[in-house]
């Protein structure tokens, strides 16, 4: 079977508070790779003319649009973070460019995250792709890999349609971004 590979780079910060890593609770900064496998949903021969599963540039447009626009110098904070009451109050504005995740943002929790936001831009694209693996490697020593369904893995949640399963341009739940 095919699979079509997709790298990206973006810079990042984040902090861990819940004291598993304390080192890590000082907001710090990674240039990230993040690279994708997609494969097809209907895997079929290939035509003998175009001889493509699908362009390069349409499986990753969006993707990678939201990689620049949206993920790159983005600050990762937990839900739960007294750090994201400082930009509702002081620094509203800069909202957009806080990507919030349920519990710590680690490289684990980001991964699935990711991998579940490229998957709704995939089947708003009319689902002929999806998205097989993923590898996040946040420091040159330090790499998180997934394969498979990335839903089951998240932690619970009481919220209905949280970013990562909506196909626009957003990062977080505290306000909406057009798509
Ligand atoms: N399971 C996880 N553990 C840790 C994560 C994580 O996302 N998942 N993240 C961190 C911190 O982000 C930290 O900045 C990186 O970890 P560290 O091993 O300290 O990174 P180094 O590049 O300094 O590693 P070297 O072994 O010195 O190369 C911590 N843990």
């Amino acid at each position: 079977m095919f699979s079509l590979v997709f790298s990206r780079r973006y810079a990042m910060a984040h902090r861990l508070t819940s004291g598993l890593s304390e080192a890590c609770a000082i907001p710090h900064g990674h240039n990230e790779t993040v690279t994708v496998t997609l494969r097809a949903t209907s895997p079929s021969r290939l035509d003998g003319g175009a001889n493509m599963v699908e362009p390069f540039e349409r499986a990753k447009a969006t993707w990678h649009r939201w990689i620049d626009q949206s993920l790159d110098h983005s600050l990762h904070l937990s839900g739960d973070d007294p750090l994201l009451d400082w930009f509702r109050v002081r620094e509203p504005h800069r909202l957009a460019r806080i990507l919030v995740t349920p519990g710590d943002p680690t490289t684990e929790v980001l991964a699935l995250c990711l991998m579940s936001k490229l998957n709704a831009f995939l089947a708003a694209d009319g689902g002929r792709l999806f998205c097989a693996a993923i590898r996040v490697e946040e420091t040159p020593t330090n790499t998180v890999t997934f394969e498979g369904d990335p839903l089951p893995m998240l932690p619970r949640l009481m919220q209905a349609e949280p970013w990562w399963l909506r196909a626009d341009m957003s990062i977080n739940d505290l306000m909406q971004v057009p798509a």
